[in-house]
């Protein structure tokens, strides 16, 4: 049954792909990105929270699909802990992917699993700092050390965010690649990370292990193009696909709104309309 509040999603796909998940709930994944699309945008990453309603809305949800996932950039651990993900009832099969699907946490174990530290980030986080001061990074340009798996130079504190970005570019691929490492790119942020995985290889990979009928994806940041690529994908091959895009401010790339197929404004409006997906099933 469709609910009232529910957005019209503009495109037949997207309209598909919501009329599945209402169809057929028990055969539905809800995946979504973490920070930007579950926890609002703030200057310190060690600050960003879940949106108050996101748990809540999203426990509401989960026992009516056939799962629910988090599929983030960020180490595993650290988006259960930010989101506030673990114990919470209904969630109790809540599995997070983390640094882009290289980890992952499972709500029924309560544990990580992660490959451990990679080599090239270990070196690259050594030699970053006087990288940076080599290279005459703009004074505010930051280091997010993200554990043995990446490492991440944040702009978004400079007087120039996006001319700070543009500067080192350049240099932190040539880093990257004389470590075996890439650069993934996002919001006033350049991550340094191993390749061969990313958010695509990570969703279309669980979908298959749920035996998912229907998939609605959320994001909000270039990293989150790979997963809309696996759910493009999968439609044409016959399983519906519901592309959802958190922006509406300034800084969101337009990327993502393009190739979704409903915006929402922010963590906000992704709440909302988990609270109306979860209205519309109950
Ligand atoms: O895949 P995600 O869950 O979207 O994580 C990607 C990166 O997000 C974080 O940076 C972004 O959020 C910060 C906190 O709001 C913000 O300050 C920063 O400008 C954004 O780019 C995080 O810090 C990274 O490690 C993640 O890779």
């Amino acid at each position: 049954m469709a609910s009232a509040d529910l957005p019209a999603p503009r495109t037949p796909e997207g309209r598909d792909g919501l009329a599945a998940l209402l169809a057929h709930p028990e055969r539905a994944v809800v995946a979504l990105d973490f920070d930007g699309t579950l926890a609002p945008i703030v200057p310190d990453p060690d600050q960003a929270r879940a949106h108050p309603g996101a748990a809540a809305a999203l426990s509401r949800l989960a026992p009516h699909l056939a799962a629910v996932a988090v599929v983030t950039g960020r180490p595993a651990g650290v988006a259960v802990r930010y989101g506030g993900f673990a114990g919470v009832p209904g969630l109790d099969h809540l599995v997070v992917l983390g640094h882009y699907g290289a980890e992952r946490w499972d709500a029924r174990s309560g544990e990580v699993h992660t490959p451990g530290a990679h080599p090239g980030v270990t070196a690259v986080r050594a030699e970053l700092p006087g990288f940076l001061d080599r290279i005459g990074a703009w004074s505010g340009t930051w280091i997010e050390d993200k554990g043995g798996r990446a490492v991440a130079v944040h702009t978004r504190r400079t007087e120039d965010p996006d001319a700070a970005f543009e500067a080192l570019r350049r240099p932190l691929h040539e880093l990257a690649e004389s470590h075996g490492l890439m650069v993934e790119p996002g919001r006033y942020v350049l991550e340094l990370r191993p390749p061969g995985v990313d958010k695509g290889v990570a969703l279309a990979a669980y979908l298959r292990e749920v035996d998912a009928g229907s998939v609605l994806y959320g994001g909000d940041d270039l990293g989150d193009l790979a997963a809309f690529a696996a759910v493009e994908d999968l439609r044409k091959h016959g399983t519906a696909g519901l592309l959802v895009a958190s922006a509406g401010t300034a800084e969101s790339p337009p990327e993502v709104a393009e190739r979704a197929d409903l915006t929402v404004p922010g963590p906000e409006g992704v709440v909302a309309l988990l609270d109306a997906l979860a209205d519309a099933l109950e």
